[in-house]
């Protein structure tokens, strides 16, 4: 059996870290973080998910800011809000909620974002700083990711990783992140051939394709480390629902050495990454050290 990655307990010792910090930031700088969320359009599942990060954001100390707008808002009302909030100093990072509605050009938005104020990472210019392995605002998600194989591995270096999915939120950037520690990087996707031949090789495998328990526990090498980045609402018992990752966890944890659950892995990690970036956000802007063990 299997170490469980407890991503839950991880995530409350990210927070707990940026909590001692914004409170060092307000005792010695009179500085206090702030984050700004953006969500357009009143998606309920959305809905639930901002309020849990403004209640956080609160928790550890920061300003919250929270802009609710209209499913209709128009791309240049968005604009001119992100360059609103670009302009304030009072907010550190800036998160425009994905996925946009269609009539606006989500790149665009994106790119209005101050790259220093870009706490998702989405940014152009952090997309490139990441991949020439200069210092960036990382993606959250990712960022939690590595995190945890850091805690789990001390050093990844040599190890053989495959990221299953290309996506430009979450498998491009892990893929980057574990170029930067070494690995030897493989990226899967719906087109790869033999698929479970380039799984059963990995040492780290990182699924983020958000298809349901696609990964059986077959494919997985005996020992290796199972990072689960799905998170898929799937009918459970009677008429309720419940949560799965993209791997069957039951039958891989028999053979993994470590593994993520979902509920509980990654998603706790990455609201935690999301306020270790404000955070970090926050000291660039004011000319501080970075807080250690926040950044990649
Ligand atoms: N600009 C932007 N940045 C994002 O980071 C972003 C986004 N848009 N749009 C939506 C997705 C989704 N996302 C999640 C983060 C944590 C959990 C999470 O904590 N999940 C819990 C379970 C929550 C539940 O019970 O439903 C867990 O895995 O244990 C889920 C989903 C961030 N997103």
């Amino acid at each position: 059996m299997s170490e469980i990655l407890d991503g839950k307990a991880f995530a409350a010792e990210v927070r707990a870290k940026v909590a001692e910090q914004v409170a060092r930031l307000k005792d010695a700088h009179g500085i206090t973080p702030g984050l700004a969320v953006v969500l357009v359009g009143d998606d309920p599942a959305s809905q639930v998910y901002v309020r849990s990060k403004g209640k956080m954001t609160k928790e550890v100390g920061m300003s919250s800011f929270e802009h609710r707008l209209a499913e209709d808002t128009s791309e240049a009302d968005l604009l001119a809000l992100v360059g609103q909030l670009n302009e304030d100093p009072e907010v550190h990072g800036i998160l425009v909620q994905l996925p946009l509605p269609a009539h606006v050009d989500a790149d665009a938005v994106i790119n209005a974002i101050a790259p220093e104020k870009d706490v998702d990472g989405f940014h152009i210019s952090n997309v490139g700083l990441l991949g020439t392995g200069q210092k960036a605002m990382v993606p959250c998600t990712p960022l939690g990711c590595l995190m945890m194989l850091r805690a789990h591995h001390g050093s990844l270096s040599g190890l053989d990783a495959v990221v299953i999915g290309r996506s430009n939120i979450v498998g491009k950037p892990m893929a980057s992140l574990l170029l930067g520690e070494s690995c030897t990087v493989t990226i899967a996707h719906s087109r790869t051939k033999d698929l479970p031949e380039v799984v059963r090789r990995a040492d780290i495998v990182v699924a983020a394709v958000g298809r349901p328990q696609m990964v059986p526990g077959g494919w997985i090498k005996e020992g290796a480390t199972v990072i689960d980045v799905g998170i898929n609402r799937v009918p459970g018992e009677g008429d309720k629902t419940r949560l799965v990752g993209d791997v069957d966890f039951a039958s891989a944890a028999e053979r993994a050495g470590a593994i993520t659950p979902v509920p509980g892995g990654v998603g706790p990690m990455t609201i935690a990454c999301l306020l270790a970036n404000t955070l970090t956000a926050c000291c660039r802007a004011s000319g501080l050290p970075e807080p250690e063990g926040l950044t990649a």
